[in-house]
């Protein structure tokens, strides 16, 4: 019998328990616990919560060249255990990922890493060579490679011309370009919002209009070329508003947030905590407000990590010098599950941000348990109680400003394709 044929008895699905057939990597049928008629083997699921597995369109994996802050092994483990069966990893390595050498490069690293299987690599490729701003990358030969997207993230693009030419030529190589939207001179990598807390603390904070007025742009150029944009990260009230009159209009718009925009403000850095500087920066209530009622109406199509390892010695500079970023691989699912329980979220808009919408949007394997189905999917134990620490996290990268929170609930197995990873 084929290791990906069996069947998962008693799991909870939609409050009710079921059984899962899975046959040759493959989803059966999910029918309600005690009808599959099978003599393929059997597990017991042991009354743990099921849910497809999820897709992450925006981590930072560091390798090639800063491997002392994740690798793709430990990156891919993190992913693992955080419930992730895809991860599309961003471009902002040293070498950047502009060449198929360094696509390809990566892609041997994670077969390398999971040999059996696991989380499933899609590279993105770099917008411009060296993500400098200058020369596009050679997109073709980036998708012909495996990138699934292209992107300058960590790295705006400033001019509108070649940002205009590089969608005309994405859409061309057939991928959507996914960008960071903010204006490079509105001091780009405060890591900390333009408010109360920076004034409080005497930094220079980075406003909403550094993003707004780029999300702007994209959506006049989006409209214009009638080209699909993606904008990634999205933090703020302002660019709601852009995005959702836009869409509106039916422009080809689609954007993501991260679970640290639905969950936590500014008064994060208000001790100078650099586990709490990311890029854009965490805003205020009424932005956190604004960005719930936007994944809930779709506003915001998906959630991203926006997974950003750093080493415990960069992010001891002082707060201006340490470098942008939160882990997030860990973390982002028993804090979505949260929102969950506190009734700011339905479990169908959690698999529809984590699972349906991030895979359909990047054409990536998706799971929705119809037969024939990739047999991607997680056991969640909602009872699993954790504290958030260096030995908890399976990230290389500690930077979280979680740390010392205590969790409920964690992705207790990780199936891709059938096959069990964790
Ligand atoms: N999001 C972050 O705060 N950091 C990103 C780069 C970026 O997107 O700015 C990183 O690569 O560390
Ligand atoms: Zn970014």
């Amino acid at each position: 019998m084929s290791q990906s044929s069996f069947v998962l008895e008693n799991v909870l699905w939609h409050d009710a328990a079921h059984d899962l057939h899975v046959e040759n990597g493959a989803v059966k049928e999910l029918v309600p616990a005690g009808s599959v008629a099978s003599d393929a083997k059997k597990i017991d699921g042991k009354g743990m919560l099921l849910l497809p597995a999820l897709t992450d369109v925006h981590t930072h994996l560091r390798e090639p060249g800063q491997e002392w802050k994740e690798d793709i092994a430990s990156g891919l483990t993190a992913a693992a255990h955080g419930g992730f069966a895809n991860i599309m990893c961003m471009a902002n390595t040293s070498p950047v990922n502009h060449t198929a050498a360094v696509t390809t490069l990566m892609l041997d690293k994670a077969r390398k890493a999971f040999p059996d299987g696991g989380p499933r690599l899609f590279p993105i490729g770099a917008l411009t060579m060296d993500l400098a701003g200058k020369d596009l990358a050679p997109m073709g030969e980036l998708v012909e490679a495996g990138c699934k997207a292209i992107s300058n993230d960590g790295q705006p693009v400033e001019n509108n011309e070649l940002f205009r030419r590089a969608l005309e030529y994405a859409a061309d190589c057939g991928v959507r370009v996914i960008d960071h939207c903010e204006d490079p001179h509105m001091t780009i990598g405060a890591g900390i919002n333009e408010g109360v807390v920076s004034s409080r603390l005497g930094l220079k904070g980075q406003s909403t209009c550094a993003e707004a007025i780029q999300v702007a742009r994209d959506v006049i150029l989006s409209e214009y070329l009638k080209i699909p944009v993606h904008l990634a990260h999205i933090s703020c009230r302002e660019s709601l508003e852009i995005i959702r009159s836009a869409k509106e209009r039916g422009v080809q718009i689609t954007a993501e947030t991260c679970p640290h925009y639905l969950t936590l403000t500014e008064e994060a850095t208000a001790e100078y905590d650099t586990n709490a500087k990311v890029n854009p920066p965490l805003r205020t209530q009424d932005d956190v407000d604004a960005m719930r009622e936007a994944v809930r109406t779709g506003v915001i199509d998906m959630l991203a990590t926006d997974h950003a390892p750093h080493a415990a010695h960069e992010k001891e500079h002082p707060f201006m010098q340490a470098p942008n970023g939160i882990t997030g691989l860990d973390t982002a699912l028993p804090v979505t599950m949260k929102l969950v329980e506190d009734g700011i979220l339905s479990i169908d808009d959690l698999i529809r941000l984590w699972c349906t919408a991030p895979a359909k949007t990047f054409g990536l394997p998706c799971n929705t348990f119809a037969p024939g189905d990739p047999a991607d999917f997680i056991l969640y134990d909602p009872k699993e109680f954790w504290v958030v620490s260096e030995e908890t996290l399976y990230s290389k990268g500690k930077n979280t400003p979680l740390l010392g929170t205590t969790m409920l609930g964690r992705c207790a197995a990780l199936y891709v394709g059938g096959h069990s990873v964790i």
